[in-house]
Parts: C-alpha cells; sequence; structure tokens
C-alpha cells in the first residue's frame, strides 16, 4: 500500500496535468500520474483527434512517456478526469484499452487511484479492474 502522502501527491499532479488535457470533441478532460516504482512521478493527458480514432487517454500517455523513457516497473497510477474546467465532481474508472495496457506492465497488485478531489477518492488494484486479464 502506497502512503496517505503519496495520495495526495499523486492526486495533484493528476489535477495539474488535467489542465493540459485536449478534450475539444468530447469536453471531457482527464489527467494521471503513474509512479514508477524508483518514485519517478510520469504524468499524462487525454489527446484527442479530429479523425476520433487517433485520439490517447490519459493513462496511456503517461505509460507510454514512461516506457519509452525506459521505465518499465510500476507502483500505482492516479486518474481524474470528468466534463469540463472545473474539477470533477465524480470518479473516473480506466477504458477498457487503458486496462490493457495496465496488464502489459503492472503487477496484479497494482494500485489504481480514482480521484475527484484531496476528499473524496477510492483505491482498487488492478486485479479487482481487470480480473482474468489476457497476458501473453
Ligand atoms: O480511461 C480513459 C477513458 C477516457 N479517456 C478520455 C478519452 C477521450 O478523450 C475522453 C472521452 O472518452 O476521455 C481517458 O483519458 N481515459
Ligand atoms: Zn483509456
Amino acid at each position: 500500500m502506497i502512503e496517505e502522502k503519496k495520495i495526495f501527491q499523486l492526486i495533484e499532479s493528476a489535477l495539474e496535468q488535467r489542465k493540459f488535457s485536449y478534450a475539444p470533441y468530447s469536453g471531457f478532460r482527464v489527467g494521471a500520474s503513474l509512479l514508477a516504482e524508483d518514485g519517478t512521478i510520469y504524468t499524462g493527458c487525454n489527446i484527442e483527434n479530429g479523425a476520433y480514432s487517433p485520439s490517447n487517454c490519459a493513462e496511456r500517455t503517461a505509460f507510454f512517456k514512461a516506457v519509452s523513457e525506459g521505465v518499465k516497473e510500476f507502483q500505482a497510477i492516479c486518474i481524474v478526469g470528468g466534463p469540463g474546467e472545473e474539477n470533477p465532481k465524480e470518479l473516473c474508472p480506466p477504458c477498457g484499452v487503458c486496462r490493457q495496457v495496465m496488464l502489459e506492465f503492472c503487477k496484479p497488485d497494482f494500485q489504481v487511484v480514482l480521484a475527484a478531489n484531496r476528499e473524496k477518492y477510492q483505491i482498487f488494484t488492478l486485479e479487482e479492474l481487470a480480473p482474468m486479464g489476457f497476458k501473453l
């Protein structure tokens, strides 16, 4: 389990990162902060595209930034997402594609922090969010 201080740090950086979200089509803005095994935080936002299918989720942006820098061991990810500019009011669970990317790089006890703000958050393991996941 990660300590509460670290959880708050992840929530703050995901909320900051969400400000960079490029979501002119859905208006649904997502930020993610990914905690690597060595303590480094990799952030990501969703990046949409006018042709729709090239769009990328916040979680995958964070994973791909880390992996492209040689980092492949992770402890936790925090996800914040919701419509509009203001801070989200509800929790935003990751889509199936992002869960599959987590399965590729993370162990079953990887922590997924779904947060609206510092007061409202819930922690799941990857195993809870992606039971019986496909792996080669
Ligand atoms: O796990 C998810 C699910 C959706 N989105 C983004 C993609 C799209 O830009 C917007 C609406 O689906 O939310 C994420 O960033 N992460
Ligand atoms: Zn996704």
